[in-house]
């Protein structure tokens, strides 16, 4: 896939609302991941506006964090769809949610400039996938991911969140 095609969120979940990714939040970040054509990595890309500077030129890393959180996530939802075999968007829809984000700030990421967030799956996977991430700006590694995304069912997490 390019980036000229459908992002993976825009295929699995259009009507979604996350600030980060979700396609139909009015004013997020709207996060667009592609697979690779390698077939193994998941790809974003994503310049961050002055508004998210941290200190002056650079990039605020909870901004930073949110957009791993979320390419990874997808990276993990696109990978049960393949597993699968089936493309995203297809029925039943799958969920992944954050159990836990690691986040290494390597070097100072610049504002302004275009990231790239590549990320893949790694080991065995099951209802819990870890998901390796790194952040280039031009080639410069300012950020490595390693984090864990488990499948839920959405409706039971809404209940959740109500009690
Ligand atoms: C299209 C839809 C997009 C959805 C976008 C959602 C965006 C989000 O990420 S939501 C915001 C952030 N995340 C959350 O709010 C999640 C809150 N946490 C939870 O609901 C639960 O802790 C949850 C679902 C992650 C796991 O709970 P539960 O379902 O009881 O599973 P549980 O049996 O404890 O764990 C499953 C596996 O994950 C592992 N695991 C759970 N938490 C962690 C953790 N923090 N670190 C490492 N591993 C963990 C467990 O060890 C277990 O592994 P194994 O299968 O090898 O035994």
């Amino acid at each position: 896939m390019t980036s000229d095609s459908p992002a993976i969120q825009d295929l699995a979940h259009a009507e979604g609302i996350c600030y980060g990714c979700g396609p139909a939040h009015p004013t997020g970040l709207h996060i667009k991941s592609h697979w690779h054509e390698d077939g193994v990595h998941v790809v974003a890309r994503f310049t961050p506006s002055d508004e998210f500077v941290g200190w002056p030129g650079l990039l605020y890393g909870g901004l930073l964090a949110m957009l791993v959180d979320c390419h990874s996530n997808w990276t993990a939802m696109a990978y049960h769809y393949r597993a699968q075999g089936r493309a995203p968007g297809t029925l039943p829809a799958i969920h992944c949610v954050t159990a836990h984000l690691g986040l290494d700030y390597v070097k100072p990421t610049p504002l302004g400039r275009a990231l790239t967030l590549t990320a893949r799956v790694e080991g065995e996977v099951a209802r819990k996938t870890r998901v390796l991430c790194e952040v280039h700006a031009g080639d410069v590694l300012t950020a490595r991911g390693d984090s864990i995304f488990v499948q839920v069912d959405v409706d039971k997490l809404g209940s959740a969140a109500q009690a």
